[in-house]
């Protein structure tokens, strides 16, 4: 489908678009991407529903932005976007969004020890510059959350875990704070809400950016693309925990034989449709909303 827009950044599952010189359009798509590699077969509603939960978020998490000085960058989403050329199938994945400077930092907080913060701290007993307890296992719980930046890599490239200091190089000592205090509210904020909803979140990736000098929220939020979701009533520490959303996903590819570098196989029906349930089942506990 081609936008009057120009197109000025493309990521694995999401376009970013130029609608004028003050606004952009984030466009999510129905991709799904699973140990790295973008799935040929999309999943029906996944831009929507993501869409729809990054909405949300925005105006749970206003009054936390605002005690910090901070903004966020969404302006509209669905129909109020046919009147800025938008077609109507992309309108209720799209998030038209205020054009920021943004920050060369990704902001990661975590509540819970997983990934590549286990990998870190099995080597240093520390994710960086934070320093961990002992004994803590994949899924761990941590004491309490922590901010671990990382920064942008390249497209196709892996994040790199960074220390404050190189924020503060970045971003000045004052922003640096900032981005932590926030990060870290955000989260807090976040998890207490999916903790109600029978959700673990165990990490988030915020990006911000500024505009006239205020600290803003930008690109998608607490999704589970952008977050790692678990179902709490799984939860237990010791082994790689089940993902809320792609566990489907994940389980059927290792059934498959797929050796994870050839071309990844099409997803059987019954996968994407139970795949595009959890999505939905997602957004109807942690919004309270029916998605129908
Ligand atoms: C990394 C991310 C991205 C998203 C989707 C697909 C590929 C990349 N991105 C965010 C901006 C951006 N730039 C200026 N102002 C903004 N409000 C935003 C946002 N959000 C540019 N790229």
């Amino acid at each position: 489908m081609t936008l009057p827009f120009e197109l000025v950044a493309q990521g694995k599952v999401r376009e970013v678009y130029a609608v004028d010189d003050d606004r952009l359009l984030l466009v999510a798509s129905d991709r799904i991407s699973a140990y790295d590699v973008v799935l040929p077969t999309p999943v029906p509603d996944k831009g929507r529903v993501l869409t729809a939960l990054s909405v949300w978020w925005f105006e749970q998490l206003a009054p936390v932005l605002a005690e910090h000085g901070a903004e966020h960058h969404l302006l509209a989403t669905g129909d109020a976007l046919l009147a800025e050329g938008v077609p109507a199938e992309l309108a209720g994945r799209s998030m038209l969004v205020r054009r920021l400077e943004m920050l060369p930092v990704e902001c990661v907080a975590r509540g819970y020890l997983s990934g590549s913060g286990t990998h870190l701290y099995q080597r240093s007993g520390a994710i960086v510059d934070v320093a961990l307890p002992a004994g803590l296992v994949e899924g761990s719980r941590l004491p309490e959350p922590v901010f671990t930046p990382s920064t942008k890599a390249e497209v196709g490239e892996h994040d790199e875990a960074i220390g404050f200091a190189q924020v503060v190089d970045a971003v000045g000592a004052e922003r640096a704070e900032a981005l932590r205090a926030l990060t870290l509210a955000l989260y807090r904020r976040g998890a207490e809400i999916a903790e109600d909803a029978g959700i673990v979140l165990a990490d988030t990736k915020f990006e911000f950016g500024t505009a006239d000098g205020t600290l803003v929220l930008g690109d998608e939020v607490l999704t589970p693309d952008s977050s790692r979701f678990w179902p709490a009533i799984t939860w237990s520490p010791g082994a790689p925990q089940p993902s809320f959303d792609k566990q489907y996903v994940r389980d059927w590819l290792t059934t498959s034989g797929w050796d994870r570098v050839s071309p990844a196989p099409e997803l059987p029906e019954a996968v994407v449709a139970a795949t595009r349930e959890r999505y939905v089942t997602a957004y109807e506990k942690l919004t309270g909303r029916s998605w129908s």
